[in-house]
């Protein structure tokens, strides 16, 4: 029965969750990062919001763990190359949250346009400062957008309710798109330049991380307000300060900080800016959403092989896993193959899929032909590294999908190109699910491949199957299966075969001697 530990606050719906789909649960909160490090490996599955920081070190900890779940969006607290490079998938939610975080950031610019947070205090100390606060109207005002994701696009939306005028910055916006969400797509600049209110919503990537610095804030309007409730290093915390000083900027509501928990901060204490202590996501709402969704995903993912919302993985649905199980089985075969045929440095490798294999979701079955593909050559491989570091490698990937049936109802065929020579090898499945290779090296065959095998390539002249079987048997090794090919009568010819034990190095130079034979291995499957 797999395992997860739940290491932040998640709403108890996750625990009910895994527990109705039969699947241990520990609640610990509040883990120092050696507590953690000490228990990890007992555990499937991690379920995290922002507070566990899941790093290198942690990671390197967690011997079983198959699956980090973030029951929320930003997933800066993980070391996802880390966890990719162990096999580990990483999903959130993207989703769960995002209208409590857009209504987060309006109520934000509401206090910021009428000084709400201050003007309570001072009511409830007994003051009654009607005249001090005057406040501004948002109607007519622009509001400017930088990131125009998910909550990006719901602040839009509330913001033209609101009867602003919204302009939007991101570079991944597409016109059509803009259009839709009626955002003026605008550059940098010109958002600076034209904004009364600004908010954030990227990720904190390099590009996006101090986005907003002494430069850009000189460009602003006098008196602007800013609005993050993204990411803390989107803000030069220091350079706010001076500008909200000098009245550059007329105020700043924050939720999110560079250091968090924010315990001390410059900013705290100054008139004109409102905080949250990261309160974004916390709506009753919101928290039922991401802990069911990431209980949900977590428990699909460990029992069916589901996958969902990865950031380090491709999609599969419930739906799909069964169908594309025994598609998973027959590409890593193949891809094996093609790996322990390969002699040479992998220039490119061009995946075919043909008739019913075509019409399903073949990005998890590349990966797996990768991963059997390069395992030969790279420790540690596995079907969540595999495009990375196949990428790492310049090995150009290319995949073709043609759903018309060929020669067989459904095929998968990996051809690699190395620096010595281009070599294919193709199978299918009989049955539905019994995976069988049908060619190699454009040889037509048909073999299943069992744990130990011997290939050979040989030229096809009478005597060599004797001669291969009177060897094999002088040295006590008994042939399973036998299965030839030849591309003519005389021409190139293939031989594989399945045998009860490993073929030691030996037994293949002796192989390999006799006279027909132009290359031989032990495979392992
Ligand atoms: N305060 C909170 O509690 C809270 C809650 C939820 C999400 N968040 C944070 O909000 C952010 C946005 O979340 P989302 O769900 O909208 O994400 P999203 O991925 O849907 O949208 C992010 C957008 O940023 C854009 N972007 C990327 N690089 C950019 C750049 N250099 N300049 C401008 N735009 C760029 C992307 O194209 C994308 O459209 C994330 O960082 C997330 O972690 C915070
Ligand atoms: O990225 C997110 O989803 C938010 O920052 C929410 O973080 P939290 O789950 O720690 O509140």
């Amino acid at each position: 029965m797999p395992k997860v530990l739940i290491s932040d606050k998640l709403s108890p719906a996750a625990v009910q969750i895994f527990k109705d789909r039969g699947i241990e649960t520990d609640v610990k909160v509040g883990l120092a990062p050696d507590e953690l490090k000490a228990i990890v490996g007992q555990y499937d599955g991690l379920a995290i919001r922002s507070n566990t920081k899941v790093t290198a070190d942690i990671l390197a900890a967690a011997t079983n763990l198959k699956v980090v779940g973030r029951a929320g969006i930003g997933v800066d607290n993980v070391d996802v190359p880390a966890a990719t490079a162990r096999g580990i998938v990483v999903m959130n939610t993207p989703f769960g949250n995002s209208v409590t975080t857009a209504e987060h950031a309006i109520a934000m610019m509401f206090a910021l346009a009428r000084d709400i947070p201050q003007a309570n205090a001072s009511t409830h100390a007994g003051k009654w400062e009607k005249s001090k606060f005057m406040g501004v109207e948002l109607t007519g005002k622009t509001l400017g957008i930088i990131g125009c994701g998910n909550i990006g696009a719901i602040v839009a939306d509330r913001a033209l309710g609101l009867k602003m005028k919204v302009v939007g910055y991101d570079p991944f916006l597409s016109a059509e798109r803009a259009r839709d969400l009626s955002i003026e797509k605008v550059d940098l600049d010109t958002l600076f330049a034209r904004a009364d209110f600004i908010t954030l919503h990227t990720p904190l990537t390099e590009a996006t991380r101090n986005v907003i610095d002494a430069k850009a804030i000189a460009k602003m309007k006098k008196g602007v307000r800013i609005i993050n409730c993204a990411r803390g290093g989107l803000v030069v915390e220091e350079d706010l300060k001076v500008a909200l000083e000098s009245g550059q900027v007329g105020g700043a509501a924050l939720d999110v900080f560079k250091v968090e928990p924010a315990k001390e901060n410059g900013l705290f204490g100054m008139d004109k800016v409102v905080c949250t202590p990261h309160l974004g996501a916390s709506t009753s709402e919101a928290q039922e959403n991401v802990a069911l969704q990431v209980a949900e995903q977590m428990a699909d993912y460990l029992l069916t092989g589901a996958v969902t919302n990865a950031l380090n993985m491709p999609s599969v649905s419930a739906e799909d896993a069964p169908k594309l199980r025994p598609y998973m089985k027959l590409a890593g075969q193949l891809g094996s193959f093609a790996g322990q045929l390969t002699e040479h440095a992998l220039k490119a490798v061009k995946i075919e899929f043909e008739g019913h294999v075509a019409t399903l979701n073949t990005k998890p079955l590349t990966a797996v032909i990768l991963e059997g593909l390069l395992k030969p050559m790279v420790e540690a491989v596995n079907m969540v590294n595999a495009p990375v570091l196949a990428r790492e490698r310049d090995i150009d990937i290319s995949e073709s999908r043609n759903e018309r049936d060929g020669d067989y109802h459904t095929l998968v065929r990996v051809t690699v190109v190395t620096e010595a020579r281009t070599r294919s090898v193709a199978g299918t499945l009989f049955g539905g699910d019994k995976p069988r290779v049908v060619s190699i090296k454009d040889i037509p065959i048909e073999a299943e491949l069992g744990e130990h095998m011997l290939f050979v390539t040989n030229q096809d002249k009478p005597g060599f199957i004797g001669a291969l079987g009177t060897l094999l048997g002088s040295h006590g090794i008994n042939i399973a299966t036998f299965h030839l090919g030849r591309s003519e009568s005389g021409g190139d010819a293939i031989l594989l075969t399945q045998v009860d034990q490993p073929i030691s190095d030996k037994v293949l130079e002796e192989v390999r001697k006799l006279p027909q034979v132009v290359q031989a291995k032990a495979l392992s499957f």
